[in-house]
């Protein structure tokens, strides 16, 4: 019988480059995906979603997951908890899906380290620091020493780009999208070189 294999999309970059924005742009072209929905403990945003943009938990919900070894990877990213649960990722890569995630660049690094499936990952970012810290602040929805922190990390964060497959400079809106939708077709034609049926299909048909 046909094993599916699923396939991974890995996307980061520094907090306001866009990532949220353009994944939204791109999901009705994208066939078949599932996105990660991580569990976090910062607190929920105006227009924010539990169970949507995350799973909101308190730190000892969240503590109480990591010791019952419920994620895949987790990390503190700007003095918050982030996680993503094993189980729905396992069975979305079970059913063959384009498993989306939006993790920082520790979660990328674990991923990598633990999963065995086809990765394909994506650094995003502004096309400078200024322009990131303007779009932060026009965003409304973190205080100046939260978006201070943010930049700061960014600092860092920008130095693992060249750690991924694809650079997307998020600048305009549809041609950043245009690209994103490229990689995310390419991540799936990429997840073929994993399918161990492919010589037996090819000779036996
Ligand atoms: N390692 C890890 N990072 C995550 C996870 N979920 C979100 N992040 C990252 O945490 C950072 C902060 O996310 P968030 O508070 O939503 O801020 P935003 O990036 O400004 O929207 C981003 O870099 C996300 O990519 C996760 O499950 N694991
Ligand atoms: N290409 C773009 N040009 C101008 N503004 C953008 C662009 N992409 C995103 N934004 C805006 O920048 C802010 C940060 O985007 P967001 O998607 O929340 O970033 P992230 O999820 O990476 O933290 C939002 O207010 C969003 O509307």
């Amino acid at each position: 019988m046909e094993q599916k294999k699923g396939a991974i999309l890995i996307l980061s970059g520094p907090s306001g480059c866009g990532k949220s924005t353009l994944l939204k742009e791109v999901y009705k072209d994208i066939d078949d995906y599932y996105f990660s929905i991580s569990t976090t403990t910062r607190e929920m945003r105006v227009g924010e979603e539990h169970g949507v943009d995350y799973y909101f938990v308190s730190k000892e919900e969240f503590e109480k997951d990591i010791s019952e070894g419920n994620f895949l990877e987790y990390a503190n990213v700007h003095g918050n908890y982030y996680g993503t649960s094993l189980k729905p990722i396992m069975k979305a890569l079970h059913e063959g899906k384009l498993v989306i995630f939006d993790i920082d660049v520790q979660g990328h690094k674990i991923v990598c380290k633990k999963l065995n499936e086809v990765i394909t990952s994506v650094f995003i970012t502004t096309p400078s620091l200024k322009v990131l810290e303007t779009r932060l602040k026009n965003r409304q929805t973190d205080s100046i020493e939260v978006i201070e922190k943010r930049i700061l990390n960014a600092k860092e964060e920008i130095k693992s780009f060249s750690k991924y497959d694809y650079l997307i400079i998020n600048d305009d809106l549809k041609e950043a999208s245009k690209q994103l939708v490229s990689i995310a077709h390419a991540a799936r034609v990429k997840s073929k070189i994993s399918e161990e049926s492919i010589i037996e299909d090819w000779l036996s048909n």
